[in-house]
């Protein structure tokens, strides 16, 4: 079912000599049958929200509707939405089969039919084998998956998945993700994810919040905010390895990136600086996959030079700045040695120093 979050605030200890503003007046919606994810480091305010949702924590000030329906001023049982939590919260007394059928008790389900639910989601999440284990003894990555059994079984109008795979090795991490966004969407179910891994993020979720400092950045697809970020945080927070970025000066010629003491480093010739004022203070950004090593437009010393497998990451000093290139094949290049480089002016991203805000952006990728 669709979400709404208006204005909502959370400020923990309000009124005390040390309050903290977890989460600064965000607004969001979530689009029934959608699955989004709540990104940013740790402290962000991302737990905060998710908990806000649930009801486990009391909104300072907003509002939060679920299915056209105010939600914010209900206790958690009656807002109809399941939760999968990062701490698991489960009961110690119960088996890990009655951990995961607890709710179903109340829906008037047959024992038989909640014992075969419990059954196949236990075995979509790899954990038939302890359904009659009790949680104690068993590893954090088990009592996670438990957790996530518990929520995913319930048919609720709102999932919420607090970092739910965070303990699991990358690789049954990797099939898991697959097999819980197909079950998401096969039941139309509406999903918040919490996480601080974007590649997470970008594997199941539609749409992605980074948020950071209590704000939220930019709300949008993977591929807004990879081609289309909102500000410098998103374009060096969002893609690995992040953007480079240089300050630079418009001029009447295009761009000049400049040096830590404001000399003029690189000269970027560009007919039009895309209607940006002469001498305008910017922030150029580029991701690293649109710096070609190899060609003559500029040099720069190379500090670093990582052949991943499949593609090289090359960190090379330049305007005595450090910049990363990927490059598809490996580069025969010593470190310490000098190497050309170069780039299409069509691909930088523009932003504004000041306030970081993007002001044009490059090609899409
Ligand atoms: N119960 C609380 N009382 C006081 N401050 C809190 C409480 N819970 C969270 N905070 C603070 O609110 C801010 C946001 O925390 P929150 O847990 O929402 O962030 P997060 O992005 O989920 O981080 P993590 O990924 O580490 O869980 C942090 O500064 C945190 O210390």
């Amino acid at each position: 079912m669709s979400l709404n979050l208006e204005s909502v605030s959370k400020i923990y200890g309000e009124g005390s000599r040390h309050p903290v503003h977890a989460v600064r007046t965000m607004d969001l919606e979530v689009k029934d049958g959608e699955i989004i994810a709540l990104l940013g480091s740790s402290g962000c305010g991302k737990t905060s929200t998710l908990r806000m949702i649930a009801g486990f924590e009391t909104v300072s000030s907003g509002t939060i509707n679920l299915a056209g329906r105010r939600i914010d001023h209900l206790a958690p049982a009656q807002r109809r939405v399941a939760m999968a939590f990062e701490g698991y919260a489960l009961y110690p007394p119960l088996t890990i089969a009655e951990n995961i059928g607890f709710a179903l008790r109340g829906d008037r389900t047959q024992a038989a039919t909640a014992s075969a639910q419990v059954k196949e989601v236990a075995e979509l999440l790899e954990i038939g084998p302890i359904l009659n284990r009790r949680p104690n003894g068993l590893s954090g990555g088990q009592q996670q998956r438990a957790s996530l059994a518990r929520a995913l079984i319930r048919n609720a109008e709102l999932h919420l998945l607090d970092e739910p795979m965070g303990q699991l090795e990358p690789q049954l991490r990797a099939v898991l993700r697959g097999r819980v966004k197909a079950r998401i969407q096969e039941r139309g179910y509406t999903a918040v994810l919490v996480t601080h891994d974007q590649g997470e993020a970008n594997a199941m979720a539609d749409r992605i919040a980074v948020m950071e400092a209590g704000v939220l950045q930019q709300y949008g697809t993977p591929a807004e905010l990879r081609d289309r970020p909102a500000n410098l945080f998103v374009a060096t927070f969002f893609g690995e390895p992040p953007m480079n970025t240089l300050p630079g000066i418009v001029t009447e010629a295009g761009y000049d990136a400049l040096d830590a003491a404001g000399a003029v480093a690189l000269r970027i010739p560009v007919a039009a600086p895309r209607g940006l004022a002469h001498g305008r203070r910017v922030v150029l950004g580029l991701r690293p996959h649109r710096l070609h090593l190899g060609r003559d437009d500029y040099r720069g010393v190379m500090v670093s030079n990582q052949w991943l497998g499949d593609q090289a990451h090359v960190a090379i000093e330049a305007t005595g700045r450090m910049l990363i290139a990927i490059h598809p094949t490996r580069i025969a290049a010593r470190l310490g040695e000098t190497i050309g480089f170069g780039f299409d002016p069509d691909d930088l991203h523009l932003f504004d120093a000041e306030s970081g805000a993007a002001l044009a952006h490059g090609a899409a990728s």
